[in-house]
């Protein structure tokens, strides 16, 4: 009923939005044939560039463009303004009712009309991105056999071993200034989904262009495909990838390799290369082994802390105690928590405490329990630096009761294990816990936005990976925030782009986290809010790529030349904006008919005969 009322409320906006327009460019088309005999080389080319994604502007060809480009008759008679395109996209959008189907809309969407497509994410930043990202991409990626109709990226398997090169260059586009490649193995908390993690490479590109800006075509969206241990896939018949067991040891190591240089032998030594979702030690590996060497970064460790980071520094002001007097938990020892943990550590030092004082009151406990100096074996080297001279336990409940954090962060992938008795006893011990359940997607966050509420009496200062609702305790309406790496990497990637650095070093991630904080605390101040709302997300990465692109320059690592006065303008000046009539003569899609005189009245209606 009232979903009938939505639509009919919808429909009706729409047409009375569009008829007087709509009459009249119906009674012009009929006055204006088409100009059959003008041009007719260029006439038989520009179809195909018409239906290009990049260059298809659908119902908003005007008629004029139409004759000029010989398209009359392949769209309805109809003329739309972007505003109105929108809104049909958005009544197409709502008809679809379930997350997946919106899905497969907006892809279908972005392969007619790519600018339509942006214009709309980011207009509708809030509905769209729980769609094109956490959490509506989980269920994508662990679906993208069943539902795979095109590309959307490129694959490159273990097959091109020797001529990786050659298949990166069989991209259509030859400006690549980013690539964002995963190997499938560790998708958000969902584990080995191999090719299907195309899904993830192509919603974190588009991010980039929806909240950084970023230009789409120099972006390139990758599955290094080598082989699943995914069981369920191996046997699925309708599995896109390749039918294997993974490599692993030197032949994967050789792969990884051959990509990175493959990468820059086709695109150049400053292609951001972002790895994403490859699994825990591989990540902490590939770190060290190119951080110094290419402009990389991997998201799940960098990303993540620099975001993680924010959120304390949040913390910290709300609730005015400096952070090294904060007790802080996390709960997971993977890329997420210790990248966090790993860039905490890095901002107090550089408050001039000592390390020995900066780790004392940061714990890590992952699923054999809290890390301690006797553990025979650390999974990953870098965690020892937090390891506690404490007897072995693994009742997080009892944990949290002992060590009363402050601060909580979860990113185990586990849904569910911060359970009442933990959320209580966080807000027994603490006026305002900061409860961040970093997990996802959504059912695999450690706790809800309604759990951390209800079992502190609204006073958790809390975020998640994924979003939730609002929640109204006791009369008041408490907005979760959304603790997700989406903050950082569209903004980084941003301020890397605008000034070419060789290299990206920690710091960077130190700026960013100061700078989402900053955002917070200036543009976006919300009482108990850890991070801005999404809705602000493509201003913080703004914010965020100014200040990345400062420190580059700053700091002498930018390659561009020659340094801009205005960093700020040098930054707004690279962005991407989807409104045809401000574009850049050099993206203008359709240059014949700036180069072509358009034809007055009487010469069309000679042409017409
Ligand atoms: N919000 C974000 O921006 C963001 C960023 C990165 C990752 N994540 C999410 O964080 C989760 C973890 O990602 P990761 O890359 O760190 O994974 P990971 O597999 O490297 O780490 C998981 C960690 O959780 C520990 N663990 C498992 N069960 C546990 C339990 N019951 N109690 C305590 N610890 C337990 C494991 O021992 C391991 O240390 C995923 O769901 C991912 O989607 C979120
Ligand atoms: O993809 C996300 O939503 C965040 C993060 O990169 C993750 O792996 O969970
Ligand atoms: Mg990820």
């Amino acid at each position: 009923m009232a979903c009938g009322a939505l639509k009919f409320g919808l429909r009706q906006n729409l047409s009375s939005l569009l008829a007087s327009k709509h009459q009249s460019s119906v009674n012009k088309s009929r006055l204006s044939p088409p100009l059959r005999s003008w041009h007719a080389s260029v006439l038989k080319t520009d179809y195909r560039k018409v239906v290009d994604p990049k260059y298809n502007k659908g119902t908003a060809f005007t008629h004029k463009e139409r004759q000029i480009l010989n398209i009359i008759g392949l769209y309805p008679s109809c003329h739309r303004t972007e505003k109105e395109q929108l809104f049909a996209v958005y009544t197409n959008f709502k008809a679809h009712k379930t997350n997946l189907g919106r899905y497969i809309y907006l892809r279908a969407l972005r392969a007619r009309q790519e600018r339509l497509y942006y214009s709309f994410i980011i207009d509708r930043i809030e509905d769209v991105m729980p769609i094109i990202y956490t959490p509506t991409v989980g269920i994508v990626c662990q679906n993208f056999s069943h539902i795979y109709h095109t590309s959307m990226g490129l694959y490159v398997s273990k097959y091109d071993k020797g001529h990786m090169t050659h298949v990166l260059n069989n991209w259509p586009e030859t400006d690549i200034r980013a690539v964002c490649v995963t190997d499938g193995e560790r998708i958000l908390g969902l584990g080995d989904l191999g090719a299907n993690g195309m899904g993830i490479s192509v919603g974190k590109l588009d991010l980039y262009t929806a909240l950084g800006r970023i230009p789409p075509q120099y972006l390139l969206p990758v599955v290094l495909d080598v082989g699943t241990n995914n069981q369920q896939l191996l046997c699925d018949p309708m599995y896109i990838g390749v039918r294997e067991e993974r490599c692993k040891g030197e032949e994967y190591d050789e792969l990884v390799n051959e990509f990175m240089q493959s990468v820059v032998k086709a695109f150049g030594v400053q292609t951001l290369i972002h790895f994403e979702d490859f699994a825990t030690p591989n990540a902490f590996r590939f770190i060290k082994k190119y951080q110094s060497e290419y402009c990389y970064i991997n998201d799940d460790i960098q990303g993540t802390a620099s975001c993680g980071l924010a959120g304390f520094l949040a913390a910290e002001h709300i609730t005015k105690k400096p952070l090294n007097e904060h007790v802080i938990m996390f709960a997971g020892a993977g890329s997420a928590a210790l990248g966090v943990g790993n860039l905490l550590v890095k901002e107090l030092l550089s408050r001039k405490i000592k390390e020995e004082d900066a780790v004392k009151n940061i714990y890590f406990i992952d699923v054999d329990g809290i890390v301690t100096k006797g553990r025979k074996k650390f999974v990953i080297p870098d965690i020892k630096r937090f390891a506690k001279d404490l007897p072995p336990e693994k009742n997080l409940e009892k944990l949290v009761e002992d060590l009363k954090p402050s601060i909580l962060l979860g990113a185990t992938g586990q849904g569910g294990i911060f359970t009442e008795k933990i959320l209580r006893s966080m807000g027994k011990n603490h006026k305002h816990p900061a409860i961040l359940a970093c997990s996802n997607p959504t059912n695999k966050a450690e706790c809800t936005a309604e759990q951390a509420y209800n079992f502190t009496e609204g006073r958790a200062l809390y975020a998640s990976g994924s979003p939730f609702p609002p929640v109204v305790i006791n009369g008041k309406r408490l907005t979760p925030s959304q603790a997700n790496n989406a903050f950082s990497f569209p903004g980084v990637a941003l301020g890397v782009l605008c000034t070419k650095p060789h290299t990206i070093t920690d710091d960077v991630f130190l700026v960013t986290a100061h700078a989402i904080a900053e955002y917070a605390r200036e543009f976006a101040p919300n009482e108990n809010a850890l991070y801005p709302p999404v809705k602000e997300a493509a201003n913080v990465a703004f914010h965020v790529g100014v200040a990345v692109a400062k420190y580059v320059i700053s700091c002498g690592a930018a390659t561009i030349y020659p340094i801009p006065k205005d960093i700020t303008k040098h930054v707004k000046d690279y962005q991407y904006y989807t409104d045809l009539g401000t574009a850049l003569p050099s993206v203008w899609p359709y240059p014949e008919l700036a180069r072509l005189p358009l034809p007055d009245r009487d010469e069309e209606m000679e042409c017409a005969d």
